[in-house]
């Protein structure tokens, strides 16, 4: 076991268990960053337990899934930890990283960026898949190969790439209005024309609807919800997640909601079944 790398920078009790704010350097951003961690009761009395990765969307930080999802009273009644990550690397320095809400500060898009300026610092990707996990299973009390990833549009699509990219690793997933298909959005294009340096084929490893069509596929179920009323519906495009899915043969459990938006008030409306799908996948 490796030196404790986490700096406890707040800690609160909340619903039996515990919230932790952490800090560490990452070896892969280059860069400290901020993770917040939720410890249900049964790891607070001494028990190993399951963990979810949630991944937040476009200009959010490491506190906007576990405040505004509700997830952590399910995750507390079912026991399992949460892991909240940053959305991006802060700090990086990169000329107008700060100017638009969908690239730089806030739009890491979980990925590993190979064009400069962006390379050196924003590898959001093999820390949420590698570096990240592996540091939380070592320092806290995780049932390890117990690992589950949900996430919120960007995250969303972080968190399908991410469990079909490794599959074995990651044995439950769900999504909340994920960006199905970036490679084919005005979203992703901008990724493909700054991270990417143009290069649109790094999206094979990223991309869900890519990874599907490519023949990775998951032994679980896709859990999948959607707003019917979702403001961004024709950038996240569950329509090619639905078409890859079913030709790839891969189990993909999608939801409309009519008269939900692409806000957190959705996601909350629907957070206790995609926790319940983790810990029945996970416990
Ligand atoms: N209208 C937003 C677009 C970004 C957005 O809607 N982000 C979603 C994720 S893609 C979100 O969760 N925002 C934070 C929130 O709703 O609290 C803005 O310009 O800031």
């Amino acid at each position: 076991m490796t030196d404790n790398p986490f700096t406890l920078i707040e800690r609160h009790a909340c619903c039996g268990g515990e919230i932790h704010f952490l800090s560490h350097q990452s070896q892969e951003l280059g860069l400290p960053t901020r993770v917040n961690l939720f410890l249900p009761p049964q790891a607070l009395a001494g028990a190993r337990v399951p963990v979810v990765h949630v991944l937040a969307g476009l200009t959010c930080t490491q506190d906007t899934f576990l405040i505004k999802s509700n997830a952590v009273r399910y995750a507390a009644e079912y026991g399992l930890a949460l892991v909240a990550p940053d959305t991006s690397p802060r700090g990086a320095d990169v000329a107008g990283e700060d100017e638009a809400y969908d690239l730089g500060t806030g739009a890491g898009y979980y990925v590993d960026a190979t064009s400069d300026p962006w390379a050196a610092h924003y590898r959001m990707g093999s820390y949420v898949r590698n570096e990240l996990p592996t540091l939380i299973e070592e320092h806290f009390p995780i049932q390890v190969g117990h690992r589950g990833v949900m996430g919120h549009s960007m995250g969303g699509m972080g968190a399908l790439s991410i469990a079909l990219g490794d599959a074995e690793a990651w044995r439950t997933v769900s999504a909340f209005a994920p960006i199905s298909s970036p490679s084919q959005v005005d979203w992703g294009r901008k990724v493909t024309a700054s991270y990417f340096g143009g290069y649109e084929a790094e999206w094979t490893q990223y991309d869900p609807c890519l990874l599907l069509d490519s023949g990775r596929i998951h032994p679980g179920t896709l859990l999948v919800d959607q707003g019917s009323d979702d403001e961004f519906l024709d950038r996240l495009r569950p329509d090619l997640l639905e078409q890859a899915a079913k030709a790839a043969g891969q189990s993909l459990k999608l939801r409309r909601h009519e008269g939900y938006d692409h806000s957190y008030w959705f996601v909350q409306s629907f957070i206790q079944d995609h926790l319940k799908h983790h810990a029945e996948g996970l416990l």
